[in-house]
C-alpha cells in the first residue's frame, strides 16, 4: 500500500462471460458495500458485449465498470474497434490499455498504447496502463529496464493520479499460478514509484500501481500489503463474485 493512496481492486474478464455471467456482476455490485467501499475502489472490465448492461446493474453500487481496450482514434472507419467515447457513452469509467495479451495478439507497441491512453483521457476515462516483463527478460536480468522503457513509452505526458493507473503484470505470472516473491514485487513497485515521481512529481506519488498475475484469495493479502502496491488487476479469480469479493475483502484488515 501507499499512504494516502486509495486502493483499487479491478477485475479483467478478458474474452470470458456471456449474459449468464451478469449474475456475478450483480453479486459483486451488492458485495462491495460500505464501510469498505469508502476506502477502496472496485472495478470490473467485462467483454464489450456486456458493458452497457453491466453499468445498468451498478447504478446504485460503488462498483465501477470499464472496458479492456479502446482504439486510439475517437471515431471513424475502424471495423471491429471500440472508441473511448463509446465506452464513456455506456457509462464505463475505466479502460485497460496495453495488456500483454494485446501487445502479443495484436502487436501493440508502447507508442500505440500511449495513444490509446491519450484517447481515454480525451473521453474522461481513467486508463489502466499495463506493463511487465516476460520470463526471458526476467531470467536475463532485464526486468527493471523493461519497466522503465514501458513506463516511458506507454504513459502519456498528460498522466495524472486521477486519469492513470499503472498495472504491473509480469507476463510469466499471468494465468500460470506463479507469482513473484513479495521481495521482487516490492523492488519492482518501488522502482516504478521512483520513475513516476521523477517524471510526474506529486502526481507520481499518488498514482496507483496495481499488481496483476495469478492474484487469488489465498495470496491477495500478502501481495496487497507490499509497499507501493495499490491494488490488484485480477484475471481468472475475478470471474466469480465470491473470489473477487474475497480479494476485495483483504482490505478490511489492511485498512483497519
Ligand atoms: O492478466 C491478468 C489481469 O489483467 C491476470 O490474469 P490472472 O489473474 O488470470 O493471472
Amino acid at each position: 500500500m501507499t499512504p494516502e493512496v486509495r486502493p483499487l481492486v479491478a477485475g479483467n474478464w478478458k474474452m470470458n462471460g456471456t449474459r449468464a455471467s451478469l449474475d456475478q456482476i450483480k453479486a459483486m455490485a451488492e458485495g462491495v458495500s460500505k464501510p469498505l467501499s469508502e476506502k477502496v475502489d472496485s472495478l470490473i472490465c467485462p467483454p464489450a458485449t456486456l458493458l452497457y448492461v453491466a453499468t445498468a446493474l451498478c447504478t446504485d453500487s460503488p462498483l465501477e465498470i470499464g472496458a479492456q481496450d479502446c482504439h486510439q482514434n475517437a471515431s471513424g472507419a475502424h471495423t471491429g474497434d471500440l472508441s473511448a467515447e463509446m465506452i464513456a457513452d455506456c457509462f464505463g469509467t475505466y479502460v485497460i490499455v496495453g495488456h500483454s495479451e494485446r501487445r502479443t495478439d495484436h502487436a501493440e507497441t508502447d507508442h500505440l498504447v500511449r495513444a490509446k491512453a491519450e484517447a481515454a483521457f480525451a473521453a474522461d476515462l481513467t486508463a489502466i496502463v499495463c506493463i511487465g516483463e516476460t520470463a526471458d527478460e526476467r531470467k536475463s536480468g532485464q526486468t527493471l529496464d523493461i519497466l522503465k522503457r514501458q513506463l516511458a513509452g506507454s504513459v502519456p505526458d498528460g498522466a495524472t493520479a486521477e486519469n492513470t493507473v499503472i498495472a504491473y503484470e509480469p507476463v510469466w505470472a499471468i494465468g500460470t499460478g506463479l507469482t513473484p516473491t513479495t521481495a521482487d514485487v516490492a523492488e519492482a513497485h518501488a522502482f516504478m514509484r521512483d520513475e513516476l515521481v521523477k517524471r510526474f512529481g506529486d502526481e507520481g506519488k499518488r498514482m496507483r500501481i496495481l499488481y496483476g498475475g495469478s492474484v487469488k484469495p489465498g495470496n491477495a493479502k500478502e501481495l496487497m500489503a507490499v509497499a507501493n502496491v495499490d491494488g490488484a488487476l485480477i484475471g481468472g479469480a475475478s470471474l466469480k463474485a465470491s473470489d473477487f469479493l474475497a480479494i476485495y475483502g483483504v482490505y478490511e484488515e489492511l485498512t483497519a
